[in-house]
């Protein structure tokens, strides 16, 4: 649950020195958090956002009409967006629910996402009025402005969102359209996120891989040359291309701390086998219902975490026989429980997602 405590946080242009709005920070319950004095942020088009002032919050307050009225602003000019995170997988939320088409460029999301000069953040998420039937729309911009088909821990972070924008309480439901088709996360009585990501793909051709599938049409174990290193590799989509190696030549299971992933990823992510390009997962096997995993990201690079890529790591170990169908996995940023349900061949993603702050920027 968030709470209100509140920084005053004046937007003001340099140019006219008039007041252009105000960005309002809300605190995750159960933590004591000291704003340092004097934080100074540095927003697109030159729009200085100063935070000053010092606080503590010590117990959760219930989130009031202000953080809500602070949402549903429509002055024009101005972006307002939430700032949402997934076990560290950033995202900049807006609500498009008044628009098929998302508010913002996938060039001005390269810019928002950018850690020294925007907002940062791993990607933007558009809610947009949906489509097939369903509740709503997702659409997402990766940092680098490419989209993707689909967002694990942006779906949690999207549900989260949602719940606030439409002031739903308690446990609750709906469906999103997403380009990985229809996905239903359920918002739970303890504020976590469970979510029905639908069916793995495993077809080679469907992931997409040109690597030759040795198992049913899927390629479960084979072998990558990435840059002269024999790698081991399972490939799945969970709407997104995945690729899982737990293994390379000479060493069975790999210790994951201990990889130099910004001099391999790109290596896997930009290989020709990989003709939608790829995101990749090295994982460690701890025991067979716990994994321990790093991940290299298509169009964001390194990232504390991703939920399609955790639920891609469980169906691969399955595959590949290292471990059950209920894990916990471990991602730099903390644990997701993913279960490959037997029964409808469903994966399911439990997860925390988490609203860091509100904002409003000139556009
Ligand atoms: N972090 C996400 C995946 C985001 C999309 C990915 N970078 C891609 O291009 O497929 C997740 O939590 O699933």
């Amino acid at each position: 649950m968030a709470i209100t405590a509140t920084i005053s946080v004046p937007i003001t242009s340099p140019s006219t020195h008039r007041s252009l709005g105000s960005v309002n920070f809300f605190i995750p319950s159960s933590r004591s958090i000291l704003a340092s004095p004097q934080r100074t942020f540095q927003y697109p088009n030159n729009f200085r956002l100063v935070a000053s002032s010092s606080m503590t919050t010590e117990s959760p307050v219930k989130t009031t009409t202000s953080s809500i009225s602070f949402l549903h602003q429509n002055e024009t000019g101005f972006l307002h967006f939430a700032k949402y995170h997934g076990l560290g997988n950033d995202f900049v939320l807006i609500d498009n629910r008044d628009s098929s088409e998302p508010k913002i460029s996938s060039e001005k999301a390269v810019q928002l996402c950018d850690r020294n000069f925007g907002v940062g953040a791993d990607g933007v998420i558009f809610v947009l009025p949906g489509i097939n039937g369903t509740d709503y729309t997702m659409r997402i911009f990766n940092s680098d402005g490419s989209e993707p088909e689909m967002c694990g821990n942006g779906v949690r972070c999207f549900a989260k969102f949602v719940s606030q924008l439409e002031s739903l309480h308690g446990r609750h439901s709906f469906t999103i359209h997403t380009g990985a088709g229809k996905i239903v996360p359920e918002v739970l009585e303890d504020g976590n996120v469970r979510v029905d990501m639908g069916e793995p793909i495993l077809k080679a051709s469907d992931v997409p891989t040109k690597l030759s599938p040795n198992k049913d049409h899927a390629v479960v174990k084979s072998e990558i040359d990435v840059d002269g290193v024999i790698w081991n590799v399972t490939c799945v989509s969970m709407g997104n291309p995945h690729c899982v190696t737990f293994s390379r030549k000479g060493i069975q299971n790999l210790l994951v701390d201990e990889l130099k992933l910004a001099e391999i990823g790109p290596k896997f992510e930009h290989h020709e086998m990989f003709p939608a390009r790829t995101n990749t997962e090295f994982v460690q096997v701890l025991s067979d219902s716990h994994l321990k995993m790093r991940v290299w990201e298509r169009g964001a690079g390194a990232t504390l975490a991703c939920g399609t890529g955790a639920c891609a790591t469980v169906v691969a170990a399955v595959l590949e026989g290292h471990a059950g169908r209920n894990c916990t996995v471990d991602l730099p940023g903390g644990p997701l429980q993913i279960e490959w349900k037997d029964e409808d061949n469903h994966v399911y993603m439990t997860g925390s997602a988490d609203l860091v702050y509100y904002g409003s920027l000139p556009l």
